[in-house]
C-alpha cells in the first residue's frame, strides 16, 4: 500500500502488520477513534488476541500518531505509528506476573476478563518489564472503521504471510473462507 497518511481519518480504519527489532510480531487494528483490536504473532505472548480494547489515539503532527492504552492485565502500551515510514515505535509495560506468567494471557482475552483480573490480584504487579522497540511495518490494509472481520480468530501460523498475500481479505475488507 503507498498510501500516504495526513489526517487522523487516514489512521481510522488501518490495519497493519509490524515486526518489532527484537522479533515480536504484530497485528494492529485501528477499528475507530477510541478502539483498537490486535493479534499477537511471535514474541513473549504470542498467540494473544484482543477485541475493542478502549484506547486514546491523536495525530501528534501530520501522518504520525499515537496510541495507548491500559489492560484489564494492568499490562500498558503506547505507540507510536510514522505509517508513511513504515515504522512504529512501541513500549510495552508488564507487569512482572505477565513476565513470570505469560501463559496465562495468552488467549481471546474479551472472555477471560475475570481470569486476567484475578491473576492481577494474585500476582506480583513489580517490578514492570518494560519493552521499548522500534518495528518495521510489513503490511498496511485499508479495512474500514469498524469492520468484525478484521481480527476475528486466534492467531495462527502463517495468517500473517496470508494476509500479506492478498488471500485473507476479499475486495471488500471481508474474510475469505469464513
Ligand atoms: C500488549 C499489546 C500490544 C499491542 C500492540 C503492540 O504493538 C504492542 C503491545
Amino acid at each position: 500500500m503507498t498510501k500516504q497518511f495526513k489526517t487522523l481519518d487516514d489512521f481510522l480504519g488501518t490495519h497493519f502488520i509490524y515486526t518489532y527489532d527484537n522479533g515480536w510480531e504484530y497485528e494492529w487494528y485501528a477499528k475507530n477513534d477510541h478502539t483498537v483490536d490486535y493479534r499477537i504473532h511471535g514474541g513473549m505472548v504470542a498467540g494473544r488476541w484482543v477485541t475493542d480494547q478502549e484506547a486514546n489515539i491523536v495525530m501528534l503532527t501530520e501522518g504520525i500518531y499515537k496510541v495507548a492504552w491500559t489492560e484489564p492485565t494492568g499490562t500498558d502500551v503506547a505507540l507510536d505509528f510514522l505509517p508513511n515510514e513504515n515504522k512504529v515505535n512501541g513500549t510495552i509495560f508488564f507487569p512482572k506476573w505477565v513476565q513470570e506468567h505469560p501463559e496465562i494471557t495468552v488467549t481471546y482475552q474479551n472472555e477471560h476478563i475475570d481470569v486476567m483480573e484475578a491473576a492481577r490480584e494474585k500476582y506480583a504487579t513489580y517490578p514492570k518489564m518494560v519493552v521499548p522497540e522500534f518495528a518495521t511495518i510489513t503490511y498496511i490494509g485499508d479495512a474500514g472503521q469498524n469492520n468484525e472481520d478484521v481480527i476475528d480468530e486466534a492467531p495462527y501460523a502463517g495468517l500473517p504471510d496470508e494476509i500479506r498475500a492478498g488471500k485473507y481479505f476479499d475486495s471488500n475488507y471481508k474474510r475469505v473462507n469464513k
